[in-house]
């Protein structure tokens, strides 16, 4: 079996949504595929009218393949401080043609302001390991173990683009949607996230490479690209108007700067990805100035390196859990 579905990107490629379809007779919601996390939640009807603002919300009552697990919760935090909590269901759920017909199903009863915030997302599914999944008392598998032994080839693949519909695939590697080969990396997934490392680093197309190993997690649902702050001074020492501003949260710099390198870190044996400077100018610190916030930015207040957005839809990625690697691809 396979599945295939087209992501969009919202505004500064902030996050990548994809349709869902949710239950008897379907109800589609737009969800946001989070290698970085292992719960499948959504806004439901449980939700309070205040906490609601324009999302579509899953009702389980009006399903008839619904069953509510009675005495499951569950409970998310964030690393950014977000949060959401509620009951668990048992649904069907097809995302591009792939159905599991017993998902645990998350109904969200709260959610935190910055979810009520965001209008366009109705939640998110959870693409990490399952031994993270916070549902009590027993913890749920994630849609893609469900699926994964019914699947051709136990991957799915992120090809997210800038600002322009990407696509996630289940099942299988499609050969036309890279270039060259893929180089695969192991993943420790010990603490539930895709966790590999990278040999170094280079900046700009004729800088030297710097060989450090950079341990971090490939996650979609991680907007930017959180480095070590040895390798964020490496990059923006390179820019003429770069700073580091603690007002603005991080580092800034001109928008129409035009010495902004290129940035390229190592997947394995002498194996580059390259990230277009363009990418790292990520969106205008406010409508008045010509600043813009870096695509990258220091891992200092999360504790470890994230290979968010901003570098994964530069490559083709290949999330092989059978064999527990990952597959980088130029493209
Ligand atoms: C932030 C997302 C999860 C999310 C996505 C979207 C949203 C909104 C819709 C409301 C915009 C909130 C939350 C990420 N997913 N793996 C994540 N989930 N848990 N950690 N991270 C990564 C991290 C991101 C930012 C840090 C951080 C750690 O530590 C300190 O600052």
């Amino acid at each position: 079996d396979r599945g295939s579905v087209q992501n969009l990107p919202k505004s500064y490629d902030v996050e990548y949504l994809m349709p869902v379809s949710l239950g008897t007779p379907a109800q589609q919601l737009n969800l946001d595929l989070d290698t970085g996390s292992s719960d499948f939640w959504v806004f439901s009807t449980l939700l309070k009218e205040s906490m609601i603002n324009g999302q579509t919300l899953y009702d389980p009552n009006t399903s008839t393949t619904s069953d509510k697990m009675e005495g499951y919760t569950w409970k998310i935090t964030y690393g950014d401080e977000s949060y959401s909590s509620g009951d668990v269901y048992i649904d069907t759920v097809t995302i591009g043609d792939l159905t599991v017909s017993t998902q645990a199903v998350e109904a969200a009863k709260v959610v935190s302001e910055e979810f009520t915030a965001d209008s366009d997302n109705d939640g998110l599914v959870g693409l990490g390991f399952g031994i993270i999944n916070t549902v009590q008392p027993y913890k749920q598998k994630t849609f893609f173990e469900k699926a994964m032994p019914g699947l051709d080839s136990p991957v799915f693949t992120a090809d997210l683009k800038a600002g322009a519909p990407g696509r996630y695939n289940f099942g299988y590697i499609d050969d036309d949607a890279y270039l060259g080969n893929i180089t695969y990396v192991p993943v420790d997934s010990s603490d539930g996230f895709w966790r590999w490392v990278s040999p170094g680093f280079q900046v700009g197309s004729t800088g030297s490479f710097n060989s450090t190993r950079i341990h971090g997690i490939a996650d979609t649902g991680t907007t930017l690209l959180l480095l070590p702050d040895g390798v964020c001074e490496a990059f923006y020492s390179q820019i003429a108007s770069a700073e580091y501003e603690p007002s603005q949260g991080g580092y800034t710099f001109e928008c129409d700067d035009s010495t902004v390198p290129d940035f390229y870190f190592g997947t394995d044996n002498g194996q580059m990805i390259r990230i277009p400077g363009s990418y790292m100018s990520y969106s205008k610190t406010d409508t008045s100035s010509q600043r813009c916030f870096g695509g990258m930015q220091s891992d200092s207040g999360v504790g470890f390196t994230i290979w968010g957005d901003v570098a994964l839809k530069a490559a083709f990625v290949v999330f092989d859990q059978g064999n527990e690697q990952l597959g980088w691809a130029e493209k």
